[in-house]
């Protein structure tokens, strides 16, 4: 049969494959597939087999063209250069049509609900759909509720979200490599990251193809082991080693695992010498993850470092109002208002919240009220009822203020000691779920229109006085933890 072949290598998606005549029909392209694997095997042995074609994957017929997929760029070129020719030849004994086989990275056909992109993905050019990993067993899943467009932006994360928004669509550029987010548990640093993820795997530059391989920490770690025990560290290495852009999450996990550590820093290095997009995430800053090495610290900390800072009313109320819009439930400002008020702790737990509130109503079919907010969510205000007490809140502002905790309960009205305690009362209404009577007993028997001038005064000041702002900030921090 005569035969000619040309094989080439793409680094992008399997996307726009037409077929025509009798030759495309998608079961007919199965069983040649098929077949075209049962030769190989045969052909290579078991073992070769199984380290190097069992991955590539079918992905259709485009013209005289096979495609095939590999899951990572160091694989297609890999089996593209040692097996490329029998592979193309089986091909064409199989189909008359087949002049081509192109070997592209990413996965075929159909698209998960969720890229996986434990494994790298490649964008597809401008256009084209994006090419997905398969989902896999033990590797992080990417959510897809977790994008740009659902993230709610505030004063507390404006700085974070700008830099994720930079980094998607401008990935490498100096001053922002790595780029390094932290924040307190639940505040939205996995969901930036994921939406930088998405962004970059759906939406390509200039027709560039990125790939893009995000992982926690943990699985960093497990597939190191995995790939150890399995005598394969240098298809791990350059599988990493290929990609555009790494994105680690919970980096907080490596403390303690030195070698684990050390490969990562080596990844780090040579990524970003390459001109490699990092993101890191991280419950701290890198000079305060203390455990991991110092010149890791170091590196971590020489690109971008952006806090999510905790949440402010603000906010939380607006996530609570976003999330209740997209789940078209009517949930009445009062509502939202209590539940933002009261659930303080972090933006997960304020999201639970609501999904309960919200099942209830569903289930029960009855309306959200403050009543019934109450009773589905007593066990979680009574959890941050039992966190923060007005004592302790009043300690706290004492200390910052140094005064004496005598001046929380007594009757002076000097500035120097009305403004702490009308900060002690306000913040005794944003952190606890007492009444304005209860408070005002706690501040010298003062009345409920006392505590509620306090709030409304320190709200004021607040929008007013930066550095006011700042301290009452700082202090609401500083008790919930
Ligand atoms: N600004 C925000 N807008 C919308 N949703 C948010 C925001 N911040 C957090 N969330 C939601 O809160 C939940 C927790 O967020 P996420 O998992 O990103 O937190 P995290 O900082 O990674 O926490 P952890 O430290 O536990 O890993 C998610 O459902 C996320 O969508």
């Amino acid at each position: 049969m005569g035969i000619n072949l040309e094989i080439k290598t793409s680094g992008q998606g399997g996307v726009g494959l037409q077929t025509s005549a009798v030759w495309n029909d998608e079961s007919q392209l199965a069983e040649q597939w098929a077949r075209v694997r049962a030769r190989l095997q045969a052909e290579v042995g078991e073992v070769e087999y199984r380290t190097w074609l069992k991955q590539v994957s079918f992905a259709g017929l485009a013209g005289d063209e096979v495609v095939v997929m590999l899951p990572t760029r160091f694989l297609r070129d890999w089996v593209n250069k040692e097996y490329g020719e029998l592979i193309a030849s089986f091909w064409q004994q199989e189909n008359q049509l087949v002049k081509r086989v192109e070997f592209r990275t990413g996965a075929p056909a159909s698209r998960p609900a969720a890229p996986d992109l434990a494994e790298p993905v490649q964008a597809p050019s401008a256009g084209q759909p994006a090419m997905v990993a398969p989902r896999q067993e033990n590797m992080a899943a990417l959510d897809q509720r977790f994008t740009f467009e659902t993230f709610v932006v505030g004063k507390p994360n404006e700085f974070a979200y700008a830099c994720a928004r930079r980094v998607a669509e401008a990935p490498a550029t100096a001053g922002f490599n790595p780029l390094f987010l932290y924040g307190g548990v639940g505040l939205g640093k996995t969901h930036l990251m994921h939406a930088i993820a998405w962004e970059l795997s759906t939406n390509a530059r200039g027709g560039r193809p990125v790939s893009v391989a995000y992982m926690s920490a943990e699985k960093f770690m497990y597939r190191f082991i995995n790939a150890l025990r399995s005598q394969s560290t240098l298809e791990f290495k350059n599988e990493l080693r290929s990609v555009d852009v790494l994105m680690i999450d919970d980096l907080q996990f490596l403390i303690g695992k030195d070698n684990t550590q050390e490969e990562f820093f080596h990844t780090f290095n040579a990524l970003v010498d390459a001109g490699k997009q990092i993101v890191i995430s991280a419950d701290k800053s890198p000079s305060d993850l203390s455990g991991l090495e110092d010149r890791l610290r170091t590196r971590l900390g020489c690109g971008m470092v952006a806090d999510l800072h905790a949440t402010t009313f603000e906010l939380r109320y607006s996530i609570l109002e976003a999330k209740a819009q997209r789940a078209g439930v009517e949930v009445p400002p009062k509502v939202l208002e209590f539940l933002a008020r009261k659930i303080t702790s972090n933006n997960r737990e304020l999201e639970g919240a609501l999904n309960r509130l919200v099942a209830h109503a569903n289930l029960f079919n009855r309306q959200v009220t403050i009543d019934t907010a109450h009773e589905v969510l007593h066990d979680v205000l009574k959890a941050h009822d039992r966190k923060i007490s007005i004592q302790e809140i009043q300690k706290r502002v004492c200390e910052h203020y140094n005064i004496r905790i005598a001046e929380m309960s007594s009757a002076r009205r000097a500035r120097n000691i009305a403004r702490p305690r009308q900060v002690a009362m306000y913040l005794a209404k944003q952190l606890t779920s007492k009444s304005l009577p209860d408070i005002g007993r706690h501040f010298g028997n003062r009345d409920h229109t006392t505590v509620m001038h306090a709030v409304s005064r320190v709200t004021e000041l607040i929008a007013q006085d930066a550095a006011f702002a700042e301290d009452v900030e700082l202090l609401k921090r500083l008790l919930e933890n």
